[in-house]
């Protein structure tokens, strides 16, 4: 049976879509913490628990193989996500992160990490309700320890720590469709090297076109055009708290940003986010603000190329500057870093540039989800202010 597990959880369920009779919001009610189950779920025989200590290295280095070895592959089972320790200490260690929720599954015996799970705590605005929430990402099994269960009892186990810490709901994404999307995002590229995907097999030659055509179809200024256009310093959390926060606001779900947050998120740390700004030469008013994050991908099978360089689309805020603009700076640099390629969902405004700056759609599609959250109608992918990393 499909969804066998899923079907015994506080989600949407395919049954319930077009129930308006159901009320927006939580799902199951708040457990007293005295009833939430204090010792962790059984494993099978063979495995042990282990709570993950990212800041040590070798255990960062033990997750940073688990997923290089074991983690998401894209359809064709050509590139595996090769998610950086240091991009991996960034994206666990937010303010007020729980170690309790970088869980891991050990070998009793040889004490091998054969699986991970983590969450971290965001708070997340669903149209007028701020929620405390956990963003659960990086969930991954040995590719020799699959269809054994594991990760329904691994969910579980981060659901029950999670309600430990009182708090009841959850915000995750995934390839596959489960019960239920809250919303289903198409995925865009745009060619920064295309001879180079092209060689990789992640771009194909267009019809009627030579490579040398395709080079200087997807060409690029050296430099940056919009004046005041700088990267993103400590000084500016206040300023792009403000602007953010106002931008996000347009959105059915977002985050909750507070000038912490945005201090942690947004400046920029070398090969994990790049952030920009736009301060007016005039008034020196922030007016827009762009963002990155790196997520190179292991290139399965290529005898030049082992590793992709990717730039995935962040947080972008326009108020003065054509958001067009603001994103081919943001291309423009990405291509001076020596990106291969700059990735972007068709959520917030992104589709108003993404055919214009020449991105095309890629094969996939990327669903959102809530845990414990109705939400009265599916939502279209420019109602979502989230991205999940
Ligand atoms: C190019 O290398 C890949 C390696 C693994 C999977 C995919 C396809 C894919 N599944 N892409 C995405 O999910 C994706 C495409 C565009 C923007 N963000 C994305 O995913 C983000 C957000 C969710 N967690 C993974 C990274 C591509």
């Amino acid at each position: 049976k499909k969804h066998k597990f899923w079907e015994t959880q506080p989600v949407g369920q395919f049954k319930d879509v077009g129930d308006t009779s159901l009320p927006e919001g939580p799902i199951e009610p708040t457990t007293p913490l005295s009833e939430v189950k204090q010792e962790p779920y059984n494993l099978p025989s063979l495995y042990e628990w282990t709570t993950c200590d990212i800041d040590d290295e070798d255990t960062c280095t033990e997750i940073y193989n688990l997923l290089t070895n074991n983690y998401v592959e894209d359809d064709e089972n050509m590139f595996r996500f090769n998610y950086s320790k240091e991009f991996l200490r960034w994206a666990l260690r937010p303010p007020g992160y729980f170690k309790s929720w970088h869980i891991g599954v050990r070998v009793k015996v040889s004490k091998k990490l054969v699986a991970f799970i983590t969450g971290v705590p965001a708070k997340i605005r669903v149209r007028d309700e701020v929620v405390n929430m956990a963003e659960i990402n990086f969930l991954c099994v040995h590719k020799k320890l699959r269809s054994k269960r594991l990760a329904p009892v691994m969910i579980k186990e981060i659901t029950r720590r999670v309600h430990l810490e009182n708090i009841w709901q959850a915000a995750y994404t995934a390839g596959v469709v489960l019960p239920t999307p809250i919303s289903t995002c198409q995925y865009w590229h745009r060619s920064l090297n295309p001879k180079k995907l092209i060689d990789v097999g992640f771009s194909r030659l267009g019809a009627r076109m030579t490579i040398s055509r395709t080079i200087k179809l997807y060409k690029l200024p050296e430099s940056t055009v919009t004046p005041g256009f700088r990267k993103m310093e400590l000084r500016d959390v206040p300023a792009v708290t403000r602007l953010i926060r106002n931008y996000l606001s347009q959105f059915v779900v977002a985050p909750d940003f507070d000038e912490n947050d945005v201090e942690h998120w947004l400046l920029p740390t070398e090969n994990v986010v790049d952030s920009y700004l736009v301060e007016s030469p005039e008034t020196h008013e922030v007016t827009d603000f762009c963002s990155f994050y790196t997520l190179p991908s292991s290139i399965l099978g290529n005898q030049n190329y082992s590793t992709l360089k990717a730039a995935y689309s962040y947080y972008n805020v326009s108020t003065q500057t054509p958001l067009l603009q603001l994103m081919n700076d943001a291309l423009i640099v990405a291509k001076r870093k020596d990106y291969d390629v700059f990735n972007a969902l068709d959520i917030m405004q992104n589709a108003s540039f993404l055919k214009e700056l020449k991105f095309g759609p890629g094969d996939g599609q990327l669903h959102y989800y809530l845990y414990n959250y109705r939400i009265r109608h599916t939502l279209k992918p420019s109602e979502l202010g989230l991205v999940l990393l």
